[in-house]
């Protein structure tokens, strides 16, 4: 395909020992070799190497930036386009003036990810390493970089390639069948076609099972403290997250709304909410915090329920584990360091088999083991092997859902007795669907609202 130059600094902004400006296109070793002036024309110099030179404004005459220049030809470059990368020296300013004399002599400035998309038009990579490479930017933990490396490298592209093309088989064979009755072709029988369809269910299924940890790993665990007013919520959140973030006093009903924060612990990456204490009261701000605890206590993969080891035992404390009953729940105990009241035998009762750990906040115990429960929670006996393939991307997971949905339909009509070619109208429907998470047949809008989620640059 056949674009125009484009130009990005593809480097992070702000101070940096090394800047790159990277432009790719037809023109771009044309339009770099105008602004650069060294030993020979990097129209001259062979593809893959970088020369060292100066990057020179020409309407001035003068000396911009001293750079190192790599000249990469088609197609073998990130793009499959002509590619160059200017070095610069690292400040904001000189990055910047070497991308707008790069403008000046006519290369456009990129749109956020249009350099992967490029990649992607151009057919080096399919949509979903395209999508791979945005989560491997994002990463927040090494698990998560782990599965999204494996999506660089084509590891779901390849599983969908293997399903559609059992899908297409049938279709096929069923068309020869239709279009050819005089060949002798094996007629496509309703049980041939239903095996191949529990072939594929069966492989969806599986990389479903995936999905929830996938998608854990990518966008972190939705965890959120509750419990009685002053019980140590914010102190909780605080020393998971290594800094005084939450406000911490003895005053009941600190925390009037909901505080969010992104910790890491010990792999398991967390989207940690620490909310108002949960219970009635008069206050009509904190009123408004606790009715939107409510809301994010629906939406949670993980609760950490904390008690206070100073207190009985309250009905608010009882009606906080009932409101928790069908989801995740470590339970916590605070404040060891006072004076018993609380039945710890009673908390064992109400947590079942739910973990329970003993903390104390102020005195930086009991933290570590909480940790590990949390990471125990979702890693325990599942640590990801190298032959699991992760699905981890909202639409992903969406479009193996309506696959699945899809060709069990087909397999429904088969079981009575719809003719083949209609239930061949579902099979075909499946290959679409599946195609689309690697970017086969998917509307160009989609394409352009993918993309520029990714920074500038990239
Ligand atoms: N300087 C620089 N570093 C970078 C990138 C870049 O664009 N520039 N990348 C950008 O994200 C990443 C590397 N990703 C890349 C992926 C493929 C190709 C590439 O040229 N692929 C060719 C085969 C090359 C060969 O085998 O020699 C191809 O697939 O056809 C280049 C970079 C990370 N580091
Ligand atoms: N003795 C003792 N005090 C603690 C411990 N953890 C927290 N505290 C104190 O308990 C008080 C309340 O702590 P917070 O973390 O603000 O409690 P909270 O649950 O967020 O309270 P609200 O936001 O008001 O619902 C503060 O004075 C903390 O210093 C602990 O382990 N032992
Ligand atoms: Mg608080």
């Amino acid at each position: 395909m056949e674009f125009d130059t484009i130009a990005a600094i593809s480097t992070a902004l702000g101070e940096g020992a090394i800047g790159i400006v990277r432009l790719s296109g037809d023109d771009a070793i044309r339009i770099a070799d105008q602004l650069y002036s060294g030993k020979n024309s990097l129209e001259e110099v062979p593809s893959h190497t970088i020369v060292y030179g100066h990057i020179v404004d020409t309407t001035s005459n003068e000396r911009v930036e001293e750079a190192m220049v790599s000249v990469m030809r088609a197609p073998r470059t990130f793009t499959r386009e002509d590619v160059v990368e200017i070095n610069c020296h690292g400040g904001l300013l000189s990055v910047n003036r070497v991308l707008q004399l790069a403008l000046r002599h006519g290369a456009r400035l990129a749109e956020p990810g249009e350099f992967t998309k490029r990649a992607f038009l151009n057919g080096r990579i399919d949509l979903s390493q395209a999508e791979g490479v945005m989560d491997l930017i994002r990463a927040k933990t090494d698990r998560a970089m782990n599965v999204a490396l494996k999506q660089v490298d084509g590891r779901l592209s390849k599983k969908i390639a293997v399903l559609r093309q059992a899908l297409l088989e049938t279709v096929a064979h069923v068309e020869v069948n239709i279009d050819y009755p005089e060949y002798d072709a094996e007629t496509m029988t309703h049980q041939m076609l239903e095996e191949k369809a529990s072939f594929v269910i069966k492989e969806i299924e599986k990389l479903l099972g995936t999905a929830k940890q996938g998608k854990i790993l990518r966008e972190g665990l939705s965890t959120v403290i509750i419990g009685r007013p002053n019980v140590g919520k914010s102190s909780l959140l605080n020393s998971l997250v290594h800094e005084n973030k939450a406000i911490v006093t003895d005053v009941a009903g600190t925390t009037r709304d909901i505080i969010e924060e992104y910790v890491n612990v010990k792999g398991v990456p967390l989207r940690l909410v620490d909310t108002a204490g949960i219970r009635e009261t008069e206050d009509i701000v904190e009123r408004i915090g606790v009715e939107r605890s409510r809301e994010v206590l629906k939406k949670a993969d993980l609760i950490l329920l904390v008690l206070n080891y100073g207190e009985e035992l309250s009905p608010e404390d009882e009606a906080l584990f009932k409101a928790v009953e069908k989801m995740n729940v470590i339970v916590i105990v605070n404040k060891t360091d006072v004076e018993q009241k609380i039945d710890l035998k009673k908390v064992q009762q109400l947590a079942a088999a739910r973990p329970m750990v003993t903390t104390s906040l102020l005195r930086d115990e009991g933290v570590d083991q909480l940790e590990q429960a949390i990471a125990n929670l979702f890693f325990e006996g599942e640590i990801e092997g190298d032959d699991v393939t992760y699905v981890s991307n909202t639409r992903h997971i969406a479009l193996l859902e309506q696959a699945k949905a899809t060709i069990e339909d087909a397999v429904a009509s088969i079981e009575i007795g719809v003719p083949i070619d209609l239930v061949q109208i579902d099979v075909t429907r499946t290959w679409e669907l599946l195609g689309e998470i690697i970017g086969d047949s998917v509307q160009e809008s989609l394409i352009d609202q993918l993309f520029s989620q990714f920074c500038l640059g990239k």
